[in-house]
């Protein structure tokens, strides 16, 4: 077997949802499922809930593009915690204070917020059934599923699938067991990350505030979800229980999210970096 130079990586977070990131923009990267569920892995790979990759831009209206892999080794479209830390890596190395990374969904605008802090435009959300997307025409404000306790969700897109339940009590909510169901029900033809998410405000607060659980696609329970975030407020505010911008608290720390009178998204939250290092090229030759 060739043994090329060990691919450097970067380790880092948003509020403990956790990425491995590769910077292919200077020498070709081959991904396998099979090599990113074993760069995935914590047991034995590096361990992340995503693979992150940092690829040259596609044109001239981006800084760079960022492809994105969950765990289990599916590649997605959008991820709303790498694309703050990805933007924090750019402008580090730009000296900029804004970046623009290209995705599979689009372009996203990301500035910086002082320390370590990032604002990124995530875009407009999805609200039609064909955009999330769902297996039938129906209201994506009232999804009209139920498993166990949970019931009634609203459907979202920010890039990618989201099912949002409202529930009296988030920490009740037997998430390792539901999630995986509903991640696959059959409504669902591209899968969906699940959001269970509890009021912690009044719909009339001038800020609101959401306690927010995730069960994500393609990962599992994760720490936090930006993209999941998103959805949970856009979900609220069409529901009538917030206004359009809250803070989100998440099991890894609070996102501050704004639905925009232009219908954009706009996601503010930290970045952190763990540590660096070489992968093994047993993981990724
Ligand atoms: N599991 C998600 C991708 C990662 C999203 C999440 N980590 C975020 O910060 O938005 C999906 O399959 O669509």
């Amino acid at each position: 077997m060739t043994h090329g130079t060990a691919w450097p990586f970067v380790k880092m977070h948003g509020l403990g949802n956790d990425f491995v990131v590769l910077d292919a923009r200077s020498r070709a990267l081959t991904l396998t499922p099979e090599r990113i569920r074993a760069v995935s892995d914590r047991r034995t790979g590096i361990g992340c809930d995503q693979l992150v990759v940092i690829a040259p831009p596609n044109g001239q209206v981006s800084d760079a593009t960022m492809l994105i892999y969950n765990s289990d080794g599916s590649e997605v479209a959008a991820c709303g915690n790498a694309t703050r830390c990805v933007a924090w890596l750019l402008m580090t190395e730009s000296g900029a204070e804004s970046a623009v990374i290209e995705t599979r969904a689009g372009l996203l605008d990301a500035e910086s917020r002082g320390a370590q802090l990032v604002a990124v435009d995530m875009g407009r959300p999805g609200l039609d059934w064909r955009e999330i997307p769902l297996a039938q025409a129906v209201d994506t404000l009232h999804l009209g599923i139920k498993v166990g306790a949970l019931t009634d969700p609203v459907g979202v897109s920010m890039g990618n699938p989201h099912a949002v339940f409202f529930v009296n009590d988030a920490e009740a909510v037997e998430l390792s067991t539901v999630g995986p169901v509903l991640e696959h029900h059959a409504l669902f033809p591209e899968r969906a990350n699940i959001e269970v998410a509890q009021m912690l405000s009044s719909p009339d607060a001038a800020l609101g505030r959401i306690r927010m659980r995730v069960w994500e696609r393609g990962t599992g329970i994760t720490m936090a979800c930006g993209t999941g975030a998103c959805a949970t407020l856009v979900a609220a505010a069409r529901r009538g229980l917030s206004p359009r911008k809250a803070e989100i608290v998440l099991d890894g720390g609070t996102l501050t999210i704004e639905w925009l009178p232009d219908n954009h998204v706009l996601m503010t939250g930290p970045v952190a970096t763990s540590f660096a290092g070489t992968l093994d090229p047993t993981l990724l030759p």
